[in-house]
């Protein structure tokens, strides 16, 4: 007989546990009935407060504990028990350790909605768009609507949590919507890996090959989990190649810009640059409030602006850490019932705030940038005309606005006052230098110097350590 430890529903529970850990697993999902029907992974939940929830927050994980346990791709679908009618006032979500288990009747149960093997609930509606983020959403639109070769493949790279693996899968779901009879498959580097181990462990490579040379668009997650794997990058190759030639799309997504992989070949290097490769980084301040604001709303967390803009301001990392401040202001406010505030916000993310990265100072990149030019930062601050000076000071306001949360007056402010109109002058004149990779010239000690402006750029960005 099976023992109940070692049955796919309490594996799926063990690395849900090994996932988010045991606060997380205690309080939403310890208590929880799940069951595998053929395809799926069902979650049996006591109301459809818990089904928002667990959809909102933990459907991709569902989703991960699913395929990991059953070998291929899962869907989830939840289903909702009746509340028993006793229950009352009751509040709903007892804490793990409350002593006496809830129980979840199970009868009649209603099946709400399933997700899509793999791609969740992402669109590209809930993206939100700012700054420093509008290229990769506005490739991922282009790309999920008739799409033109510009955007083939498309290939995302960027630090972790900052919405790759959204933009993928949002992709893949819109399409799906605009176009049902178009096959489009999402799936991670590592599974892609996994299914070809084992089809070649069972010498069954054609039903692989079928499986992903038949698809119209396909999304591949963390392509950099194959560089130190040569059979499956050839593999991929010719997966790659063939959906290529049959003109059908491909999506990508690493953690570094394809040729900064190193163990990657040539030969796949040049396939992934060969359409269109998108940075994404850290949304600036303005659009992480919105994020959090749109977050909590979601969440029905009821915040103050002044706790907004205090997570906001602090949490800078990743998106998936702006996120999980909010769900644990969230989970706070639905165990204690009590309202946030700035106090208790600032005590529920401590360990998030000391873990954000510390930006630049912008007197740092004043300085910095008008040594460089070697003239001085008074003269920056100054109402100076002279070729070199104003120079430096472009250089410096685009830096500024580039690695700083400062908005255009803001920035103005540490240049003596100037208007914010100047600033945006400045960053635009540089932005069109950048973009025609013009030359730029300067009086150094009397002498005449002339750099490529990527270069100047780079120069300052290195000596302030900044991330180009
Ligand atoms: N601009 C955004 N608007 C709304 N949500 C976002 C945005 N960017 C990221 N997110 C959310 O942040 C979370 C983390 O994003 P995602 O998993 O896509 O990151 P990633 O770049 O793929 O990270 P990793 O490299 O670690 O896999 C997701 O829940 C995603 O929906």
């Amino acid at each position: 007989m099976t023992k109940l430890k070692d049955s796919p529903e309490s594996k799926a529970k063990e690395y849900l546990l090994e996932k988010i850990g045991r606060e997380k697993y205690e309080m939403w999902f310890s208590q929880l009935d799940l069951s595998f029907k053929k395809d799926k992974l069902q979650v049996l939940v006591p109301n459809s407060f818990m089904e928002g929830m667990l959809r909102r927050n933990y459907l991709a994980i569902l989703e991960e504990a699913g395929s990991s346990v059953s070998g291929s791709e899962v869907g989830i679908s939840f289903v909702v028990s009746r509340e028993p009618s006793q229950q009352g006032s009751e509040r709903r979500l007892k804490p793990a350790n409350a002593k006496k288990p809830l129980k979840y009747p199970k009868a009649r149960p209603v099946v709400v909605e399933d997700s899509p093997a793999g791609t969740g609930r992402y669109n590209l509606d809930d993206f939100i768009v700012g700054r420093k983020n509008k290229i990769a959403h506005r490739a991922a639109r282009a790309c999920a609507g008739s799409g033109s070769d510009l955007y083939n493949p498309l290939f995302f790279f960027g630090s972790y949590g900052l919405g790759k693996t959204h933009l993928l899968k949002a992709i893949v779901n819109e399409t799906t919507r605009n176009n049902p009879s178009l096959k489009c498959k999402y799936i991670s580097a590592e599974d892609f890996t996994n299914q070809f181990v084992n089809s070649t462990l069972r010498k069954d490579m054609n039903s692989f090959r079928k499986r992903f040379r038949g698809v119209d668009v396909l999304a591949i997650d963390d392509v950099h989990f194959l560089a130190s794997k040569k059979g499956t990058q050839e593999e991929f190759l010719n997966t790659f190649n063939s959906i290529d030639h049959a003109d059908k799309k491909i999506i990508l997504a690493s953690d570094s810009h394809p040729t900064m992989i190193e163990q990657f070949t040539e030969s796949l290097v040049s396939r992934f640059v060969s359409g269109m490769v998108v940075k994404m980084e850290m949304p600036e301040f303005e659009t992480r409030k919105k994020i959090v604001e749109t977050k909590a709303a979601k969440m029905g967390l009821k915040i103050s602006q002044e706790v907004i803009e205090y997570v906001a301001h602090n949490v800078t990392v990743s998106v998936r850490e702006l996120e999980g401040a909010v769900k644990k202001l969230s989970a706070q406010q639905l165990l204690l019932e009590k309202k946030i505030t700035l106090g208790s916000a600032q005590y529920l993310i401590s360990d998030m705030v000391s873990r954000a990265r510390s930006g630049p100072d912008a007197e740092g990149i004043i300085e910095t940038t008008a040594s460089f030019f070697n003239v001085s930062s008074s003269q920056l601050r100054s109402k100076a005309k002279a070729k070199t000076v104003s120079l430096a000071r472009s250089v410096a306001m685009y830096l500024l606005r580039e690695h700083s949360d400062m908005s255009y007056p803001e920035i103005g402010g540490c240049f003596g006052g100037k208007n914010h109109s100047t600033v945006i002058q400045a960053c635009r004149k540089v932005q069109s230098l950048i973009e025609s990779n013009a030359t730029v010239d300067w009086k150094h000690r009397g002498l005449k110097r002339s750099e490529k402006i990527g270069s100047v750029l780079k120069q300052v960005s290195d000596s302030l350590n900044l991330q180009s």
